[in-house]
């Protein structure tokens, strides 16, 4: 009774208490010890719940109830699926794509079997699509879904399986709503769907950086008790021409050279950004041009606070997107000689890197950090590249600076227009390639392709708006890590 007490009460406040039920069972005999004789009649009901555990990981737990008294036993049940349903924020019908090429090609493996029984388990249905290839969810979504069945699309997969559903979302609500996603400056509508990511790539940046931890059960429990998590997305545009989102990295130089060298390489799977990145960083190259950048002057935090984008962080969306006119005035140039601009819109930790390349950066704030390497020694290119697996400040380093905007554009030394795309596309930069792929040359090719969260953009010179909020995950950020009492005294049910 005492535990039934707590069960029934607890999860209506649920958001922050420890136990967060997720489904009801009623189980059949034999999977159960029963603690004292039971009859057909008296089968035990399993009640499962959430409990957080080390390293901001979520698990599953179950306490069986035995109740002797028949009209008892089905009221306790009923009021807790009527509680249960009564929550309208938790997804009934979720949409829920998979891609079988990503990470380790465990994708269709860790959904069936640690993702799906716990969405059973949690009484919620689903319309399962293994993606056949490359843009099948994207255009699945943009054109064909019947989104209006479902609470939420998932993704099972890694950072660019994450960027097709933002791709196919954001363009669908653009379409429906008589947006013309080609001008910088339209303001974009927000997407009503929230996305679960069930991590099963290669760097689960986003996964990671908006939970702590790139592990399916935490990230499946995070959509089943309906976490919701706005997220900023950035548009990038060439000559008023849409080309992509960026929910994470949008890197040129060290960044973008690295994913041009390990998508020749992908056969080496999550090792190919470990072997590409040593050899772009041997090669060295740097490149030339002007980066301008709209401040973002109206807000509280900067790129180099100690504080740290965590659950429950409020931002103020009515300051976010700004059209060009209204502030062209307040504009800064940098021009130079670069080995990485890289442009975080949020942490972008993962595994690879625990505080991400800019560790103070925030998910839902209107802005990016936008990180500007100059030109120096391989010696200091190395010290700035380790800062990111420690906990110095990278940012403090005089060939660094970091600036937080709402909109930036970056111009190639020597680009003219389309001549840079044409010159490109027919060969003709030779030499520039042969030195790529030669390191022990000491020139430099004209131009970097852009990482734009983990896929190659094919103009150098572009243009960036950060969209505050567009889209929302079923997370709730990266919580504090808390003292756990019931890590060491898991409860007596159990
Ligand atoms: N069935 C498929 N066959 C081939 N490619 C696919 C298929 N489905 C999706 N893709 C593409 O595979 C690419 C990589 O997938 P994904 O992001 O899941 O893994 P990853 O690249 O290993 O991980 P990360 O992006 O985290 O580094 C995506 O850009 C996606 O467009
Ligand atoms: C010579 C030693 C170098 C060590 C430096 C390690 C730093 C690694 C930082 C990785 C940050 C990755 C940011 C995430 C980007 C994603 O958008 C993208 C797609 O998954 N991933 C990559 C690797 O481009
Ligand atoms: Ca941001």
């Amino acid at each position: 009774l005492k535990h039934s007490l707590f069960l029934l009460s607890q999860p209506f406040k649920l958001c922050n208490c420890f136990k967060v039920i997720i489904g009801l069972m009623v189980k059949s005999l034999s999977f159960v010890k029963p603690l004292y004789p039971v009859t057909p009649s008296r089968p035990p009901s399993t009640v499962s719940y959430v409990e957080r555990a080390r390293q901001h990981r979520w698990q599953c737990s179950d306490v069986t109830f035995h109740c002797s008294e028949g009209a008892l036993r089905q009221q306790w049940i009923q009021t807790i699926r009527e509680q249960l349903t009564a929550l309208t924020s938790r997804p009934k019908h979720l949409l829920v794509y998979i891609n079988p090429h990503g990470g380790k090609q465990q994708g269709e493996c860790i959904y069936e079997q640690k993702v799906a029984p716990l969405f059973a388990c949690a009484s919620i249905s689903t319309d399962v699509i293994v993606t056949e290839h490359a843009n099948h969810a994207r255009d699945h979504l943009k054109t064909e879904a019947e989104l209006k069945k479902y609470d939420g699309v998932v993704c099972v997969g890694g950072d660019g399986m994450f960027s097709e559903i933002v791709h196919g979302l954001v363009s669908r609500t653009q379409r429906e709503n008589g947006v013309d996603q080609n001008s910088p400056e339209e303001k974009l509508v927000p997407c009503s769907l929230r996305i679960g990511i069930i991590p099963a790539g290669s760097t689960d940046c986003i996964c990671y950086a908006t939970v702590g931890i790139n592990d399916p059960v935490t990230s499946a429990l995070h959509v089943i008790v309906g976490d919701s998590q706005p997220m900023d997305v950035c548009s990038v545009h060439h000559n008023n021409t849409f080309l992509r989102y960026s929910s994470s990295l949008l890197g040129y130089g060290f960044y973008g050279d690295v994913l041009a060298d390990s998508e020749r390489k992908r056969w080496m799977g999550p090792a190919r950004y470990n072997f590409s990145g040593f050899k772009t960083f041997l090669t060295h190259h740097h490149y030339e041009g002007a980066v301008s950048f709209l401040p973002a002057t109206d807000i509280l935090g900067t790129p180099r606070d100690k504080t740290r984008c965590r659950a429950g962080y409020v931002t103020l969306p009515n300051l976010c997107f700004c059209s060009i006119p209204e502030y062209e005035m307040g504009w800064g140039v940098v021009r130079g000689k670069f080995l990485a601009i890289n442009a975080a819109s949020m942490s972008c930790a993962c595994p690879r890197s625990p505080k991400g390349l800019s560790p103070a950066a925030h998910l839902a704030d209107g802005t990016t950090d936008l990180i500007l390497v100059r030109k120096c020694s391989r010696f200091n290119f190395l010290r700035h590249l380790l800062r990111h697996t420690s906990k110095d400040d990278q940012f403090d380093m005089t060939f660094v600076e970091v600036h937080r905007v709402r909109r930036f554009r970056f111009t190639p030394r020597h680009w003219q227009n389309d001549s840079e795309l044409d010159l490109r596309e027919n060969g003709k930069q030779l030499f520039s390639q042969i030195c790529r792929d030669h390191p022990a040359c000491s020139c430099s090719p004209a131009y970097s392709s852009w990482n734009c969260d983990g896929e190659i953009l094919p103009h150098a010179a572009i243009e960036v708006g950060v969209h505050c909020q567009l889209i929302k995950l079923f997370t709730r950020g990266i919580e504090e890590q808390p003292l756990f009492e019931d890590l060491a005294n898991p409860p007596c049910a159990l």
